[in-house]
């Protein structure tokens, strides 16, 4: 149940506040890159990886130690007021909602740097009466610190009531950015039996039935997902919403093979961007989350085979219809609202031929 009625859904939530928006933009966020703004090292790196990738967030939360949470804040405002950012946005997750940190977190970061936060991700969402509390909140203090347009809200998916309500969730304000699944928290809250952040599990596998009877003979097994239905409810609730998924954290960080697994894994199932965690981990978010050249060059192919976009047609011997021409178009404009950021995308995309 929504705490605005349809008629005033759109309605600022304070006087003064900017008036919310109608469609969320679709700005590229392959990669979502915490830092920890209390990190002398951390927070030097971020002048100069503003344009490397597509979102950096300043983490006020979890990963920052209890000592450092004033410091933290003090730190987002600080690298806030003195770096450009450019194309890249800036985002900032603030402590859970029952914590002594989170008002002074969002007083302060409103009123001081409004201007310049693109989106406040929220962690640990039970439902939507978390979001109407921001929601409501943002507003004062945008009106308060005069800032100029709504600041977005993002959720991390990562309580079992949260999982229970997301459809809730993702409808709950027209500041609604987009929701992260959450693994570490979600595993820890749902009792699951790993300790592992993201990722599978070798236990959580099925076996091919025995040969001749024989159980104990070569039988082939197969790892299964331990997220994929979590990240196709969370994926269903975005899209209904209009909004945008994303995966999560990848918590080993020495296994770029196995990252790559997860965040291709989320891309397939309709996630646009995931969290990165360390350097090494944003060109591997980067890579995954923009579409090949190889599925842009057929997915072009379809659109030009399908004309007025409707029928069927066969296209190297698989049929092409209406329908697989929405899937087509889905890559193809990713790859356009990517290319006008990445240069090195667009040059890639622009000299794909396909021929008459
Ligand atoms: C995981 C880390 C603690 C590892 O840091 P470190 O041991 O320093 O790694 P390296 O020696 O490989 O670092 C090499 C250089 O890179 C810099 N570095 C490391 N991480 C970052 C970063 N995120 N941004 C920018 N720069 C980074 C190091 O300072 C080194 O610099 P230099 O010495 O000058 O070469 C560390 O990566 C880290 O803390 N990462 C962030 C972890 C985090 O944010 N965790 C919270 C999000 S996940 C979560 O909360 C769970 C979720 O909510 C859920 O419930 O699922
Ligand atoms: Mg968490």
């Amino acid at each position: 149940m929504s705490h605005k009625s349809p008629k005033d859904f759109f309605a600022p939530l304070a006087v003064g506040a900017p008036a919310p928006l109608r469609e969320i933009p679709a700005r590229p966020s392959r990669a979502i890159h915490f830092f920890d703004p209390s990190n002398p090292k951390m927070a030097a790196k971020v002048p100069a990886m503003v344009g490397t990738v597509d979102v950096l967030l300043g983490n006020l939360e979890d990963a920052v130690k209890a000592d450092n949470k004033i410091a933290a804040r003090e730190g987002l405002v600080e690298i806030a007021k003195s770096t450009d950012f450019g194309p890249t946005q800036l985002w900032t997750r603030i402590n859970s909602l029952d914590s002594p940190w989170v008002l002074d977190d969002l007083i302060t970061l409103v009123t001081e740097i409004g201007d310049k936060l693109d989106v406040v991700m929220v962690p640990k969402v039970q439902g939507p009466e978390d979001i109407h509390y921001v929601d409501r909140l943002l507003a004062q203090l945008e009106a308060k610190g005069g800032v100029q347009r709504p600041i977005l809200i993002h959720a991390i998916l990562e309580t079992a009531r949260g999982v229970a309500n997301v459809e809730e969730i993702a409808l709950a304000s027209p500041r609604m950015q987009g929701i992260s699944l959450g693994p570490a928290d979600l595993a820890a809250d749902r009792k699951m039996k790993t300790t592992r952040v993201g990722g599978g599990h070798p236990g959580y596998l099925v076996r091919q039935d025995p040969v001749d009877g024989d159980i104990h003979g070569n039988r082939t097994v197969f790892q299964q997902d331990l997220w994929h239905y979590t990240i196709a409810k969370m994926v269903d609730a975005c899209a209904e919403a209009g909004i945008y998924p994303y995966y999560g954290p990848f918590g080993d960080i020495t296994d770029v093979v196995a990252a790559e697994d997860q965040f291709r894994n989320a891309f397939l199932l309709g996630c646009v961007g995931t969290w990165s965690l360390h350097p090494k981990q944003i060109e591997i978010a980067n890579r995954v989350f923009s579409p090949s050249v190889e599925d842009i060059k057929h997915a072009r192919r379809v659109v030009k085979a399908m004309g007025d976009g409707t029928g069927a047609v066969m296209l190297d011997g698989k049929m092409e219809d209406d329908a697989s021409l929405k899937q087509c178009l889905v890559l193809v404009e990713l790859a356009e609202e990517l290319a006008a950021i990445d240069p090195k995308l667009k040059e890639l995309y622009d000299a794909i031929e396909i021929e008459d």
